[in-house]
């Protein structure tokens, strides 16, 4: 009850609609008020926290990390819109945008009760350029999400991805500098955070993308291990025997062996990926002026020396 009155103060009618729930969230479905139209739409999903409840630790650090992340990354159209915030000693309430579908592992073990179905790939080549594309823009606002999961990835009404949970996001900061925190879930974890060497987010959430998109095409994990040394002990075997690629177009594989790359350095960055020959038909169909950026980014010098040009398998 004082949560409905929390909301109604602020304009928004909570509904008893549970949409989902986290460590020491509930997230409902709720309505705008009239007065609230022009900061959100009518529908939306609102996050409430007991911070009470949670740890200090949490409610200084995780919360007010994931608040300053989603205002990093506003205004994009595959990254989950925090509306406002409003919060009391109890309680912190996030208004976010509405992703009504699920989240993408469900969407994977739904899908794949039918394999062979037609326009599977280009359906994972879809989604999986949206991803992209909100990693793009985290990276390129200076945040990392290093927590990239299937389950953190949700899909709207219109069949639009979402990325959520920015729960462990940090900013990049200075080009250089290097996280040391492990984060995440160990079967999307990239190597170097298994050895607790020093990382580099971006390069760390590429590795995640890798993982997400076998996944995807494949409907099973590369790596099915909770144990972080038993899973850093397969990511070594590598494509050989640990995963297998074999069944996909060689494109994909190309793709998704220059992700799971056992070198950070030697990884492909996220302009690369989205240079991918195998990802070239979704920026075709999605966004036509694409061709022409990928098309001005072809021969660039990229930051890390390497060309732009659409990576192909030879
Ligand atoms: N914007 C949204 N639209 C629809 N459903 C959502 C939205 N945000 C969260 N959910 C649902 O609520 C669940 C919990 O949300 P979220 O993962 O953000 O919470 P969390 O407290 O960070 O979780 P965890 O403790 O597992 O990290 C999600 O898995 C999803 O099912």
């Amino acid at each position: 009850t004082e949560q409905v009155h929390e909301c109604r103060d602020n304009g928004y009618l909570l509904s008893s609609r549970k949409i989902g729930s986290g460590t020491f969230s509930k997230v409902y479905l709720a309505y705008a008020t009239h007065e609230r139209l022009q900061h959100s739409p009518k529908l939306v999903a609102i996050k409430i926290i007991s911070t009470a409840e949670a740890p200090v630790e949490f409610s200084q650090k995780f919360l007010p990390c994931e608040i300053a992340s989603l205002n990093a990354t506003y205004k994009h159209l595959n990254v989950v819109q925090l509306y406002e915030t409003y919060q009391n000693n109890q309680r912190s309430y996030l208004v976010l945008e509405l992703a009504a579908r699920g989240d993408l592992l469900e969407h994977i073990n739904a899908v794949s009760e039918h394999p062979g179905r037609p326009g599977l790939e280009e359906e994972a080549r879809r989604l999986f350029w949206q991803l992209v594309s909100a990693v793009a823009h985290c990276h390129s606002s200076g945040i990392v999400h290093r927590d990239l999961k299937c389950e953190n990835i949700l899909l709207d009404d219109q069949g639009l991805l979402k990325l959520t949970d920015f729960g462990f996001a940090n900013r990049s900061g200075l080009r250089n500098s290097l996280l040391s925190t492990f984060c995440g879930s160990v079967a999307y974890t990239a190597p170097e955070i298994l050895m607790s060497k020093k990382h580099n987010g971006e390069q760390a959430d590429l590795w995640s993308l890798g993982i997400i998109l076998y996944a995807m095409v494949t409907g099973k994990r590369p790596f099915k291990e909770r144990r972080p040394h038993h899973m850093l002990h397969l990511t070594r075997r590598g494509p050989t025997s640990g995963y297998s690629c074999e069944p996909l177009p060689t494109e994909c594989q190309d793709l998704i062996r220059g992700l799971l790359e056992l070198r950070p350095r030697a990884r492909l960055d996220v302009q690369q990926v989205a240079a991918h020959c195998w990802m070239l038909p979704a920026a075709h169909a999605l966004f036509p002026h694409h061709a022409q950026l990928v098309a001005r980014w072809a021969g660039a010098p990229s930051r890390v020396g390497r060309s732009l040009a659409p990576r192909c398998p030879s």
